[in-house]
């Protein structure tokens, strides 16, 4: 990676407001690890230490740092323009950063039974709610008739959607997407398994499956995969590919789900009763568009399960830390007992 500049990492007049001096010694995070950091500077990678106590959990893939070049350690991280998050699997509570800084979040999807109204909400949401731009990348488009009627059922969803149907096996259709990957811009793919994330990915980068994770030898010797996740696309961009990333679920997404359903909330805004449930209410805004054939029925139904999804995950989440807060508790009420049992 040779004589690459600030932005061509993506730097940009949101990240140098937040500076007070020189843009130097700056960089952008491309691998997490469990006790460091790998990221991408103008001078070449780097690989920083965080000063004692700072986790690397509270760093993304996408992220900008400033560090300090003799010692090595990361200084201060920059706020973050976007910010893609999930609850970590498990009973934990952790909430798991997956990648910051993405400008176009692609929601893959094919021209098949993949392809479902209610899928492509819920990650139009989750792209609603990290603050990216939503690109519906509609592969196998090689494979039917009408490709373009898939297109239109994505872009009907939210005036929001941009979507592109492509053959993603053939290099010049790929090419497309370089507007979305190119200048510094940096793209994430999400999508069910199957969808041509991969084959995708590796156009755009130039990279084949050998080269995803390198093998390195651990402290204790054992062979530890470090998968780099923040890959320079040919047209002069970034694709950030995490493993995460194909495990993202909808947690504490109410905004980004309003902003999707913005036409039901506006609707639901009209009922008569502001508590309505949309069901046989006299005076129910959205069950008048219903009857006037204005409005699918299925939609209704979609906006309310992934608002029960949402609150069933999210809540969780504030179970889950009350919880923590109450273990915390019964830990300190021990410890108190324990002081008094032995006099101090
Ligand atoms: N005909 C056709 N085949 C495609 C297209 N996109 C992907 N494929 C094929 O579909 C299969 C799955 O593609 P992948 O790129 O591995 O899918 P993925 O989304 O990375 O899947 P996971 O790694 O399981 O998440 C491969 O055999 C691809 O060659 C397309 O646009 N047209
Ligand atoms: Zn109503």
């Amino acid at each position: 990676m040779t004589s690459i500049t600030l932005s061509d990492l993506g730097w940009s007049a949101h990240f140098r407001a937040q500076l007070d001096d020189a843009p130097e010694d700056l960089a952008r995070i491309s691998g997490v690890e469990r006790t460091r950091l790998e990221a991408l500077s103008p001078d070449g990678p780097v690989s920083l230490s965080l000063p004692g106590g700072q986790s690397t959990g509270d760093y993304a893939v996408g992220d900008w740092v400033r560090y300090d070049p003799e010692t090595g350690r990361c200084l201060r991280r920059f706020e973050r323009q976007t910010l893609l998050h999930r609850r970590a699997a498990g009973t934990g509570a952790v909430d798991q950063l997956i990648a910051a800084n993405v400008d176009t979040l692609g929601i893959v999807t094919s021209c098949n039974a993949d392809f479902k109204e209610a899928r492509l909400e819920r990650y139009l949401a989750l792209a609603a709610q990290a603050g990216c731009l939503p690109l519906v990348i509609i592969t196998k488009a090689d494979t039917v008739d009408d490709p373009g009627a898939y297109r239109r059922r994505a872009e009907s969803l939210s005036p929001l959607v941009v979507a592109i149907d492509i053959d993603a096996t053939d290099p010049l259709e790929i090419r497309r997407l370089n507007a979305w990957a190119a200048d510094g811009r940096t793209l994430a793919l999400l999508g069910s398994s199957g969808v041509g994330k991969t084959t995708i990915s590796n156009a755009l980068t130039g990279r084949g499956e050998a080269t995803q994770g390198i093998r390195e030898d651990d402290a204790k010797g054992r062979h530890t995969t470090t998968s780099r996740a923040l890959w320079r696309t040919t047209a002069g961009g970034w694709l950030i590919d995490t493993p995460g990333m194909r495990a993202l679920r909808l947690t504490d997404a109410a905004e980004g789900i309003d902003t999707v359903f913005a036409d039901l909330t506006d609707l639901a805004g009209q009922c008569r009763f502001s508590d309505c449930t949309h069901g046989n209410e006299p005076g129910c805004a959205i069950q008048a568009e219903i009857d006037a054939g204005r409005l699918d029925p299925g939609r209704l139904r979609r906006w309310e399960k992934l608002l029960r999804e949402d609150a069933r995950n999210s809540e969780t989440l504030a179970e889950a830390r009350a919880r923590d807060r109450s273990l915390q508790k019964v830990y300190r009420q021990g410890q108190a007992i324990g002081k008094q049992k032995r006099g101090l």
